[in-house]
């Protein structure tokens, strides 16, 4: 399998300050990966890094085998899928939800054209329908609610046909329906060995979908353990990488984490 994503020792230095520090890691072609990581701890930074809208300050950074700082990244990005809440803040709110997948087709946040081919057309409806959007179609892209437009955000990431799709807290704000619904969806995507690459960076392990199979915990800008889901996230390595004691379970194959009670 080849290297999706390679960073070796790679630090990020804004102000002074490490975001992310000695950061070596390596996502392989088909693995689904989760950051988990309190608030400030660098996991956007990783994504930035890997959506190549970063640059490492030092160390090496290889995206779709690509090395950053040598390669046109005009060129590389078509290949990444992305979905997060500043891409979304970028979707021009009076689009509607047909033209919002749509204009992923040609790189673009704006800028509908009428003549889109129907081949591309097709394409939105069905990743529009896989996210269960079909009823929402002409509801412009502002007025949809926050699991609505989440939903949106997703088919249009897979638009491009990427080999890599970063989630940045797709669950971020849903309500429990819309957490389920949401992590269903994923759990089908993430299961579907044609789907791409994946990296989804959440602050819940109860929205980890069945079909992950790594984990990447980062606490001040420092990778603490990363590996496969089932050895690495334990009550152990959760509660060093949040700082304080946490278990967590397995419950069927989904997760939950809760502090202990104060003693
Ligand atoms: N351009 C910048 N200049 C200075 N500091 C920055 C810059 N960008 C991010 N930071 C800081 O770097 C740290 C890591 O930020 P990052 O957004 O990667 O964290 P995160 O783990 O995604 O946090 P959250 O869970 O709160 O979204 C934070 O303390 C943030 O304030």
């Amino acid at each position: 399998m080849s290297d999706v994503l390679e960073l070796v020792d790679v630090s990020v230095v804004r102000e002074g300050r490490a975001l992310v520090e000695d950061v070596s890691w390596s996502v392989k072609e088909g693995e689904r990966w989760v950051i988990l990581g309190p608030n400030g701890a660098g996991k956007t930074t990783l994504l930035n890094l890997a959506s190549s809208y970063l640059f490492p300050t030092s160390g090496t950074a290889t995206v779709l085998g690509e090395r950053l700082g040598r390669v046109d990244v005009f060129e590389l990005r078509p290949r990444i899928g992305m979905s997060g809440h500043a891409l979304a803040e970028k979707l021009p709110p009076g689009q509607t939800v047909l033209q919002t997948v749509l204009t992923a087709a040609y790189g673009m946040t704006a800028g509908w054209r009428e003549q889109y081919d129907q081949i591309d057309r097709d394409r939105a409806l069905a990743f529009l329908d896989r996210l269960g959007m079909n009823d929402y179609l002409d509801r412009k892209f502002g007025t949809l609610s926050e699991g609505e437009r989440k939903r949106t955000q997703i088919a249009r990431a897979m638009m491009t046909d990427p080999e890599l799709l970063l989630l940045d807290e797709p669950a971020a704000g849903l309500d429990l329906g819309g957490r389920e619904d949401l992590v269903r969806r994923l759990g089908r995507l993430a299961r579907d060995p044609y789907a791409p690459s994946m990296i989804m960076v959440t602050h819940h392990v109860e929205e980890i979908a069945p079909g992950f199979t790594h984990v990447l915990m980062i606490r001040q800008g420092k990778v603490l353990t990363a590996g496969p889901v089932e050895t690495e996230l334990t009550s152990a390595n959760l509660s060093r990488c949040f700082g304080l004691p946490l278990v967590v379970e397995r419950v069927g194959d989904r997760w939950t984490a809760q502090g202990l009670p104060l003693g």
